[in-house]
């Protein structure tokens, strides 16, 4: 299943098609292309760069100055449609402009979360330098963001999907960048439209560093929309 969201504001009903209003459709930067990936994890490499540049003062002024050139060359093309979200055959949305998952995002880690056999979000996954928060650890708010999404794809392929209510995070152990780490996730149960999920990110070992358990509710809008409720 492929599913085109229209707009902004149809983000919170998924189940609704077509394309933004005054768009072109499917834009020549073509979602989910290998190109635009290439592109994407060029800028995460430039923004780990720039992190970590111990450059003199003329020689990023001069950069500076070469990238807003390109800034500008992209921001003529820039695209009119969303980039679609999808459903893997496991059942876990695949968004290529995701915050935490996109491929096409270069904001996004990218995580690359896959479903074991007893329906645990597994997803292996190496912080940079990007994401410090306090002194070689990784940010709190970065570390909460890979839990919601986890704990989200665990209601989703449980058949839960739905927008996060509420998201309890205990830090246990600070978080390092730059080794590989484990982000888990399960579904644990539903009532009506809301599900919850815990899950951690934890060393390779298993022993965790956050904790987090979540609910997320089926907006009654995507309710209505799957049924034909008025
Ligand atoms: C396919 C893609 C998948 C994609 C999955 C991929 C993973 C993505 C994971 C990341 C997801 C996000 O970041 S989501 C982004 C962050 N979250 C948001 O922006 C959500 C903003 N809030 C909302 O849009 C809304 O409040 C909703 C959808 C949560 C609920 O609105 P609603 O549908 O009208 O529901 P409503 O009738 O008010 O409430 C239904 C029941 O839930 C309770 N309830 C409502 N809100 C809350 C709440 N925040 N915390 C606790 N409980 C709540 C009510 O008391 C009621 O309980 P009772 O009386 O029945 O007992």
């Amino acid at each position: 299943m492929t599913i085109e969201l229209a707009s902004a504001e149809n983000a919170e009903n998924p189940g609704s098609t077509g394309s933004a209003e005054g768009t072109t459709g499917a834009s020549a930067a073509g979602e989910g292309s290998a190109a635009l990936d290439l592109l994407a994890q060029q800028v995460r490499d430039l923004v780990d760069a720039v992190v970590l540049t111990g450059a003199p003062q003329d020689e990023i002024v001069e950069i500076t100055a070469e990238l807003a050139v390109l800034t500008d060359r992209l921001r003529a093309l820039r695209r009119t449609s969303r980039h679609p979200l999808a459903f893997d055959p496991e059942g876990v949305p695949r968004h290529a402009g995701n915050a935490v998952t996109g491929s096409a995002n270069p904001y996004a880690l990218p995580l690359v979360s896959q479903v074991t056999p007893d329906r645990t979000i597994r997803a292996e996954l190496s912080f940079r330098q990007v994401h410090e928060g306090p002194p070689t650890s990784v940010h709190g708010g970065v570390s909460a963001m890979i839990l919601d999404h986890v704990l989200g794809q665990a209601v989703a392929v449980a058949g839960g999907a739905g927008m996060t209510g509420t998201l309890t995070l205990r830090y246990v152990r600070r978080v390092p960048y730059g080794e590989p780490l484990v982000a888990t996730a399960e579904y644990v149960r539903s009532e009506g439209r809301k599900s919850w999920a815990e899950g951690r990110i934890a060393l390779p070992d298993g022993t965790p560093l956050v904790e987090a358990t979540g609910l997320f509710i089926t907006p009654r809008v995507w309710k209505e929309e799957m049924t034909g409720a008025q």
